[in-house]
């Protein structure tokens, strides 16, 4: 296991490129279950997420080839093999596993997920999804169990706006007997990446990024090429770290049109945002603004840009208050941020942020995948070396770290933890 140190204080110019999305990468890869010949996937970010999903492909009798970012999956050997355990609960995204075998086998079992811990993260409106299509779905000791003799086309209303259950009904639904109609989808650009994948393997889907999606089933699905859309978390991460100790970066593979609302708030902050076809140039604030941001379902600004954010905001002049309306709890990352001198307290679904403080390297632990983004921003920001652990939940999302930060002149890198510090982990 290892930690990453950052010298920090410095200034970063330059390009950096952006890799696949790993919310769509982890969709993507179960989706080529469903077909009958080879499916090839381009642009794969190097992340673990996507290491996992590539060996319970393998686990279920799958072929997979992963080099250059290109992943080519035969599904074409591949049994209900359950999983109750073991590496499903590593990465949330192994629920994708349950439409994807459900649709294909019309059986599977999987163990709950795992993931970022921020708070309650129910799957109900999976399995809502599930049970409509006319799967049975038990939970026994912690594994889902699902079972159809034939899925049939359902009109499914989602009563909370989900990615993941809106992804997981379709994928269950596009093998299914007529059709389904989704309502109160959710509308993330991963949605339509996962539909075009889908669509492309011969499903018959309408609507994908809008709130209604139609399907109609089909027999089969077959092998094809896909091309996965860049990482608009990834993205918005360097943007917000180009706002905080940049001076001039360029961030290259983008679709701007998937950030806007964290443009629009770089911007009313005072950060000078050039946006081009496929690029993002960040310039230098000289002050930056206090403003307040509340997380909301695509459009609206991202929940997992909200940690990155914070971190920025103790730069900023006066009050800033951000809530979480979609994970009330995912604040983890304050107390950390607080050891580094931040002024943040946190009220209920809200944390204010009191600014501007010069923040100073020190000690810090990454709970989850974007806390440990804020803390490396934080660390970017501050005086002095700050030593990150939690590494392996940073691993989960964002390829190429230390390299694509180093492209860009900052002083970072991974030095494997002692035996004290790995007894203290597993303690903690
Ligand atoms: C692998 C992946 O794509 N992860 C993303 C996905 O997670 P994930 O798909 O798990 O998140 P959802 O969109 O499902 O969750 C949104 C909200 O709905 C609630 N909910 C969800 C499902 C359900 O059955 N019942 C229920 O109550 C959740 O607790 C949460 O409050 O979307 C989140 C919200 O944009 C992002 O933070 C995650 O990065
Ligand atoms: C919460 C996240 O991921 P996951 O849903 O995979 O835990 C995230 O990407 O910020």
């Amino acid at each position: 296991m290892d930690k990453l140190k950052i010298a920090g204080g410095y200034p970063l110019t330059g390009t950096v490129r952006i890799s696949g999305a790993k919310n769509s990468a982890v969709a993507l890869i179960p989706a080529t279950i469903l077909a009958d010949s080879p499916v090839t996937i381009e642009g794969l970010p190097e992340i673990s997420d996507v290491e996992l999903l590539k060996s319970l492909l393998e686990e279920i009798g799958g072929s997979v080839q992963f080099s250059n970012h290109e992943m080519t999956v035969d599904p074409s050997s591949m049994i209900s093999m359950p999983l109750p355990n073991g590496k499903v609960k590593k990465l949330r995204a192994s629920y994708y596993l349950m439409g994807a075998m459900l649709g294909r086998f019309k059986k599977a079992v999987i163990g709950l997920p795992g993931g970022c811990h921020l708070g309650p993260r129910p799957i109900d409106q999976h399995i809502k999804g599930f049970e409509a299509l006319g799967a049975s779905v038990t939970n026994e000791q912690g594994a889902i169990y699902l079972r159809a003799d034939e899925l049939v086309g359902a009109r499914i209303y989602l009563d909370v706006v989900s990615v993941g259950a809106t992804i997981n009904i379709m994928l269950a639904a596009v093998r299914a007997k007529g059709r389904t109609i989704i309502e109160n989808a959710a509308k993330e650009p991963e949605i339509i990446d996962v539909a075009t994948l889908l669509t492309n393997m011969g499903a018959k889907i309408k609507g994908a990024g809008t709130d209604v999606i139609r399907i109609d089933g089909v027999d089969e699905l077959h092998g094809c090429r896909h091309t996965i859309i860049p990482d608009r978390i990834e993205a918005g991460t360097y943007l917000i770290l180009g706002a905080a100790v940049g001076e001039g970066i360029l961030i290259d593979n983008i679709i701007p049109q998937h950030l806007e609302s964290l443009i629009a708030k770089l911007r009313e902050m005072g950060v000078p945002i050039e946006t081009k076809d496929d690029q993002v140039f960040v310039g230098k604030a000289d002050i930056f603004k206090a403003v307040d941001i509340k997380t909301l379902v695509y459009p609206g600004f991202p929940t997992d840009l909200q940690q990155p954010f914070t971190s920025l905001l103790t730069k900023a002049e006066g009050t800033s208050v951000v809530t979480d309306t979609i994970y009330g709890a995912r604040f983890k990352h304050i107390d950390e941020l607080r050891r580094m001198n931040a002024n943040i307290k946190v009220e209920g679904r809200s944390a204010i942020v009191s600014g501007p403080v010069k923040l100073q390297g020190a000690k810090v632990k990454a709970s989850d995948l974007r806390a440990g983004a804020s803390l490396i921003i934080a660390g970017l920001i501050a005086e002095g070396v700050t030593e990150i652990t939690g590494v392996d939940h940073i691993d989960r999302g964002y390829s190429h770290l230390v390299e694509k930060l180093e492209g860009l002149g900052a002083t970072i890198w991974r030095e494997q933890l002692s035996k004290e510090e790995m007894e203290q982990m597993k303690q903690a």
